[in-house]
C-alpha cells in the first residue's frame, strides 16, 4: 500500500464523517483528504475550513484517488455505496470502512464485494451528539469512546493495523467484535433506550392537555432520562429499522417486564418493588464512569450550591479563571433558601479534576456523583 494510507476519501461529511476528517487533518499533516457530500453547503464549508483538501462529486473518482475510504453516511446510504463499489474496477488495494451504528446489514453488503483489492473493515465510533451536520463536528469527539471494528473476514490483521494507525489520534479505544455481538450490545445500551426515551416524552405530552403545568415540572430526572429523545429523528429511524430484529425482541421482553412490575404494584408487593429498584441501582452504580459508552458520558461534577444571588456567577468566574471550558450546565434541584445541586459538564477528565480542585479550594462541596 502506497505511502502508508495517506490518501483518504470521506463520503458523507456530517457529524461523524467530518469529525474524523478534522481529526485526521489535524494530526496527520501528510494525509490528503478528498471529500464528497450530497449537500453543496457542506462541501463549501469543508473546503472553507480546510476539513478536506479536495472535493469530488463522483464516488468513482474519490475511490480511485484514495487508499482508504470512510463511508460516513447514514446506514442505508452506506449500504448503497458498498454495492456501488462492485461496479468499479479497483486496481490497487483499498481499505474501506464505515461508521454505521448498526453493523449486520453493512457487513452483509460487504460480504458481496467481489474485488479482492477491497479490504472491508466495519467501524463504529461510539460517541456522538444529538446534533448533526458538519458544523457540529469536532476533532476530539471520540476521545475515550469505544471504537468498534468488525473485519469482514479473517486475515485482515495488517489492514486493521493500518486503519488503527490512521484513527489512533481520535484517542478512542479500539475493540473488535462480530457484527452480531455489536448489534445486540449497542441495541440494548443505545438503540432501545432511544425508543423508551421517546415514549416517555409522548406520555408526558399526552397528559399535558389535562395538566398544563407538566412542562414546568419536567425539569430534573425527566430531562435527564429523555435527553436522547432530542437526537436526529432521520438518523434514529434508520438505526431502529436497521436493527429491527433486536428492537422487536427487546420490546417484547420489556413489555413483559412492565406487565410484571405493574402486577407487583397492583398487588402491593412492596418488598418486590424495593428489590426491583435496588438491584437496578446496584447495577447502575457499578457501571464504569470514566470511559464514554454509547450514551455519551462527558465529565460531570456536582457542586452543592446555595440559593443566593450571585452563587452561580461565583462558580463560573472561578472556573473561567482556570480556563475550564463548561459544555453544559444543569441545576438539578434548588428550592428556596436551600442548597441545590449544580451539574457541570466538562469536556475532558483533566478539566474535571481542575474544576473539582478549584471549587473545593474555594469552599464548595464537590463530588463526581449526584
Ligand atoms: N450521530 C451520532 O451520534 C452517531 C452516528 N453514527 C453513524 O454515523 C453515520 C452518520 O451519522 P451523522 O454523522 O450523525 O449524520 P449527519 O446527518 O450529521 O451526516 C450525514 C452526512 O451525509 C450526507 N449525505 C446524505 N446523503 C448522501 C449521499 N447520498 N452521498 C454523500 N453524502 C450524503 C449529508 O449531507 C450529511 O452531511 C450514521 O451511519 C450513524 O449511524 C455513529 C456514531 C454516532
Ligand atoms: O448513545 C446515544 O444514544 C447517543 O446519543 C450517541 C450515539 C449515537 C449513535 C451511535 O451509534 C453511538 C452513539
Amino acid at each position: 500500500m502506497r505511502n502508508k494510507m495517506s490518501r483518504v476519501f470521506i463520503v458523507g461529511l456530517g457529524l461523524i464523517g467530518a469529525s474524523l476528517a478534522k481529526n485526521i487533518k489535524k494530526n496527520i499533516p501528510k494525509a490528503w483528504m478528498v471529500g464528497m457530500d450530497s449537500n453543496p453547503d457542506t462541501i463549501e464549508y469543508a473546503l472553507k475550513y480546510n476539513i478536506i483538501d479536495e472535493a469530488t462529486a463522483s464516488f468513482e473518482e474519490g475511490v480511485h484517488k484514495a487508499d482508504i475510504i470512510i463511508l460516513g453516511t447514514h446506514i442505508q446510504i452506506t449500504i448503497e455505496y458498498i454495492k456501488q463499489l462492485n461496479e468499479l474496477d479497483i486496481q490497487n488495494e483499498k481499505i474501506v470502512t464505515d461508521v454505521s451504528s448498526v453493523k449486520k446489514p453493512v457487513m452483509e453488503a460487504a460480504k458481496s464485494l467481489s474485488s479482492s483489492n477491497i479490504k472491508f473493515i466495519g467501524g463504529h465510533p461510539m460517541a456522538g451528539s444529538h446534533k448533526h451536520g458538519i458544523e457540529a463536528a469536532k476533532s476530539h469527539l471520540f476521545e475515550n469512546a469505544y471504537y468498534i471494528l468488525t473485519p469482514s473476514k479473517p486475515g485482515l490483521d495488517e489492514q486493521v493495523r493500518l486503519l488503527k494507525d490512521l484513527l489512533k489520534h481520535t484517542r478512542s479505544l479500539f475493540v473488535e467484535l462480530t457484527d452480531k455481538e455489536h448489534d445486540k450490545m449497542t441495541g440494548i445500551v443505545s438503540h432501545f433506550p432511544h425508543l423508551i426515551a421517546s415514549s416517555l416524552v409522548h406520555q408526558a405530552r399526552n397528559w399535558q392537555d389535562e395538566y398544563p403545568f407538566i412542562p414546568k415540572l419536567a425539569a430534573g430526572g425527566f430531562r435527564d432520562i429523555t435527553r436522547i429523545a432530542s437526537s436526529n429523528p432521520a438518523l434514529w429511524e434508520d438505526i431502529l429499522f436497521q436493527n429491527k430484529r433486536e428492537m422487536v425482541e427487546f420490546l417484547s421482553e420489556w413489555i413483559d417486564e412492565m406487565i410484571n412490575v405493574k402486577e407487583l404494584l397492583v398487588s402491593n408487593k412492596h418488598e418486590d418493588v424495593h428489590q426491583y429498584l435496588d438491584s437496578a441501582k446496584t447495577y447502575r452504580d457499578g457501571l464504569p464512569k470514566k470511559k464514554k459508552g454509547a450514551l455519551p458520558n462527558f465529565y460531570d461534577i456536582f457542586v452543592d450550591l446555595y440559593d443566593r444571588p450571585g452563587e452561580l456567577y461565583k462558580v463560573m468566574k472561578k472556573l473561567a479563571e482556570h480556563e475550564v471550558n463548561i459544555i453544559n450546565i444543569n441545576i438539578l434541584e434548588i428550592r428556596e433558601n436551600m442548597t441545590g445541586v449544580l451539574r457541570l459538564t466538562l469536556q475532558t477528565e483533566e478539566e474535571q479534576w481542575t474544576a473539582m480542585k478549584v471549587l473545593e479550594n474555594n469552599g464548595y462541596e464537590v463530588s463526581l456523583n449526584e
